[in-house]
């Protein structure tokens, strides 16, 4: 399945979905998965191939028909941000929106971003303008195809750090793009909990987030949003987006450094490097991208159960695309240090996301000793790092019933 996921036009003439207006008159609630990649990190920017798997730790959205007094209502407690927007404010930013020429790619330009930022920076007083100008960028074009700007209240929260290379800021996108598409009409709003969205209404869902990612990533790849979407585990490569339908369940154990660090940083900071080094740089990238191939090859060919050769063949490709990782400069000591517990006990760790700090991945054999899981994790958490014991493939973005969403979620909105 091939995704193009620039090219996307926002009247209803090039895009069949585009009907209907923002129809406003429901409680709705979303939810999209954050991620691991396997291998493929970074050099996924540069077009090679990466391997991403959606995580069970999921960003959820609650979004409501507003009091009708003219305003959005917006709460995001992972970042301590709880805030009003007049529509009216809003209202005067639309023209630069209405001017963008259809053909286009539907990413904010500079003159949008820098707009969006300032309203997002004088509305909300804090540094973290970026999730604000992501709603306020979604929010206008998703709602100015020909129609009112609606009253809203809406709120986020994710059982994933923000920050930690777990792709929070995709699921974050991909909830918000997946909310406002269906409350506009664009996309349907399926009656029952397990009905899935069209294949083209995961493409717009996806072609929007990643709209979003732009806003936060400056230069995404789109891996991050394409699983936020789907879900499951997919091979992505240059805006390519192919599920792979049967791998077998591998057993990892996540943790995160609580190292922060940007993401917009860290990649501009191996482009800057690229250019400086090319014929150091693209050898490097290359070997990750076979890295990424190997790793597809020995996972289908292992989808009724991996081999002991088949596993250290897995843990091969870990040590060596971590070194690559720290060749390309996101390493950092904290997960030199996680690596370095891990091998003791004979485990194979690698960052995941952006590096820099954030998370890392670790390998678990199914046959492992539970006392050694708990020796690496008492290790680990001794740094301060946090430990999840997980199995990867979650379900892409999706729709709730209030009755169903986790406790944990039902009880973070009635406090929001
Ligand atoms: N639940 C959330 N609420 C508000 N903003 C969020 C949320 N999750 C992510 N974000 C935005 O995404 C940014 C983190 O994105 P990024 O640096 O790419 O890290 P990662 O995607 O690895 O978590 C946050 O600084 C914030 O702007
Ligand atoms: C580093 C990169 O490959 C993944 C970023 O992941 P995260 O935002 O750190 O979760 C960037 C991208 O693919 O857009
Ligand atoms: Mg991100």
């Amino acid at each position: 399945m091939v995704v193009n996921q620039n090219l996307l036009c926002c009247n209803t003439d090039c895009n069949p979905l585009i009907t209907g207006s923002m129809m406003v008159d429901r409680e709705l609630f979303v939810s999209a998965p954050g991620k691991v990649i396997l291998h493929g990190e970074h050099a996924v920017v540069h077009g090679k191939v990466a391997l991403a798997v959606g995580l069970n730790l999921r960003t959820f959205l609650r979004l409501r028909p507003g009091k009708d007094n003219g305003t959005v209502e917006i709460n995001l407690p992972n970042i301590g941000t709880k805030l009003t927007w007049k529509i009216s404010d809003l209202q005067a930013l639309v023209p630069s929106f209405h001017n963008s020429p259809e053909s286009k790619p539907l990413g904010p330009s500079p003159e949008q971003l820098d707009f969006l930022k300032t309203f997002a920076g004088f509305s909300n007083g804090t540094t973290d303008t970026e999730s604000l100008a992501v709603l306020a960028f979604l929010y206008l074009y998703l709602s100015i195809c020909g129609q009112a700007l609606p009253s809203l209240e809406i709120v986020v929260w994710s059982q994933l750090p923000t920050g930690a290379g777990l792709g929070s800021s995709a699921a974050y996108s991909v909830s918000i793009a997946a909310a406002l598409l269906a409350t506009s009409g664009k996309i349907s709003i399926p009656a029952q909990e397990n009905i899935r969205w069209t294949q083209a209404e995961l493409t717009l869902i996806n072609s929007w987030a990643f709209q979003g990612e732009k806003v936060i990533h400056g230069n995404p790849s789109g891996v991050d949003n394409a699983v936020g979407t789907w879900g499951g585990a997919l091979r992505f490569q240059a805006g390519e987006i192919n599920p792979i339908e049967r791998v077998p369940v591998l057993e990892i154990l996540l943790t995160n450094t609580c190292v922060p660090r940007s993401t917009k940083t860290l990649v501009a900071g191996v482009k800057d490097k690229l250019l400086k080094f090319p014929g150091i740089m693209e050898p490097v990238l290359s070997s990750i991208n076979a890295i990424s191939e190997e790793c597809q090859r020995v996972l289908q060919a292992g989808v009724e159960g991996l081999t002991i050769e088949q596993y250290s063949v897995l843990e091969e490709l870990i040590d060596i695309n971590q070194h690559h990782l720290n060749v390309i400069g996101v390493g950092h000591p904290s997960l030199d240090r996680l690596c370095q517990a891990t091998t003791s006990h004979g485990l194979h760790s690698k960052l995941t996301g952006a590096g820099g700090g954030g998370c890392a991945i670790t390998l678990l054999r199914p046959d492992i000793e539970p006392s050694v899981v708990d020796a690496v994790k008492q290790e680990l958490s001794a740094y301060g790092y946090q430990c999840w014991r997980t199995s990867i493939g979650a379900p892409g973005v999706s729709l709730h019933s209030s009755s169903m969403l986790p406790e944990d979620v039902t009880r973070s909105f009635n406090k929001a």
